[in-house]
């Protein structure tokens, strides 16, 4: 079975790195067109240089399960590119924060079996060819379109052998949800102030913490979903927890003056709120502050 890998990003480049010591075969579909050798710096500390040979599209026919794990806003774009040179069979893997793009995908690829994944697994990218592994987590995954036996085993097992330990769902939306619950409150708070996911854990930030929940919690049950509250703090803190040594992708894109994903994780929530009549001014004060550093970059 042969996996394609879509952008050598932090993620993506967790995937290499984890296909790499696993002896998944795999390939990169980049924008960097030049061969290079990846420095990777596992979460043992442990460095290994592993050679990245990079495909264009016309390799694709070999491969089997293509994941992509860009951000939310490059999704569509990316999916446009990959789809002239798909066939109906390949399995595409989401693998990205936020909610609100894979309604695009599905009309972009109406016959291909299509899952969503959600990781809590951390990767840092200093430079362009290196990488540090830093917070292990979880994966949890499911179909989105096109249900099929055979490939959900086979996606299963292989992100259980790549991003260990891993939840398969009938129901990822739920999962999807209180994933966006916890991207709502590390990834712009460690944006806006500055600092490590760890850093979260002290008592200033406690009181925030608390009302972005409560507000998303409010939002996700009005949606027809499940969440408590003060089960999406301890979510929260047992993912500050884990990812301590982390800078959140958001704190990343606007330390490197990228776009965010605010519109796809509190901005989500505040679509979804407005759907419900639900007030959610933490949240929207949130997107608005990331949005003006946006700006400001
Ligand atoms: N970093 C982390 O610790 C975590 C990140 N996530 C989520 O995972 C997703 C990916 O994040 P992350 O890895 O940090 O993001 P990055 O921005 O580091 O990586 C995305 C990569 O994809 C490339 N890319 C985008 N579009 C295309 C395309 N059409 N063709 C080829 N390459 C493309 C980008 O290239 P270019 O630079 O040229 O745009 C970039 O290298 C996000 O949704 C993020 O929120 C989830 C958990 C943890
Ligand atoms: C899990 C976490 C919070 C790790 O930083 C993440 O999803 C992100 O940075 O986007």
């Amino acid at each position: 079975m042969k996996l394609a890998i879509v952008g050598n990003g932090a993620i993506g480049n967790l995937v290499v790195l984890k296909s790499y010591l696993q002896h998944q075969d795999f390939a990169v579909i980049s924008r960097t067109k030049q061969t290079f050798t990846l420095a990777a710096t596992d979460i043992h500390q442990q460095k290994h240089n592993i050679p990245i040979s990079l495909i264009d599209y016309r390799p694709l026919h070999d491969v089997n399960i293509i994941i992509l794990p860009v951000k939310a806003y490059q999704i569509v774009t990316a999916v446009t590119e990959l789809k002239p040179h798909m066939n109906n069979d390949q399995t595409l893997v989401l693998l990205h924060n936020g909610m609100g793009v894979i309604e695009a995908v599905k009309a972009l690829l109406p016959q291909n079996p299509i899952i969503a994944a959600t990781t809590s697994h951390a990767a840092y990218k200093p430079n362009m060819h290196s990488l540090v592994e830093t917070g292990l987590g979880a994966c949890h995954l499911g179909y989105v379109a096109n249900e099929n036996e055979i490939t959900a085993h086979q996606c299963n097992a292989l992100l259980t052998a790549l991003l260990a330990p891993c939840t398969w769902h009938t129901n990822i939306e739920q999962a999807l949800w209180d994933k966006l619950a916890v991207n709502a409150v590390i990834n712009p708070l460690t944006a806006i102030h500055k600092i490590k996911n760890g850093q979260l854990a002290l008592g200033q930030y406690q009181s925030i913490i608390t009302d972005i929940c409560r507000e998303t919690a409010n939002v996700i049950n009005a949606s027809g979903f499940n969440a408590d509250d003060r089960v999406l703090v301890h979510n929260v803190m047992q993912i500050v927890n884990a990812t301590s040594e982390n800078y959140s992708s958001m704190y990343q894109d606007i330390n490197h003056q990228r776009p965010s994903e605010i519109a796809f994780i509190n901005g989500y929530i505040c679509q979804e709120a407005k759907k419900q009549a639900l007030k959610v001014p933490v949240n929207q004060d949130l997107f608005k502050r990331i949005r003006a550093l946006e700006e400001y970059n």
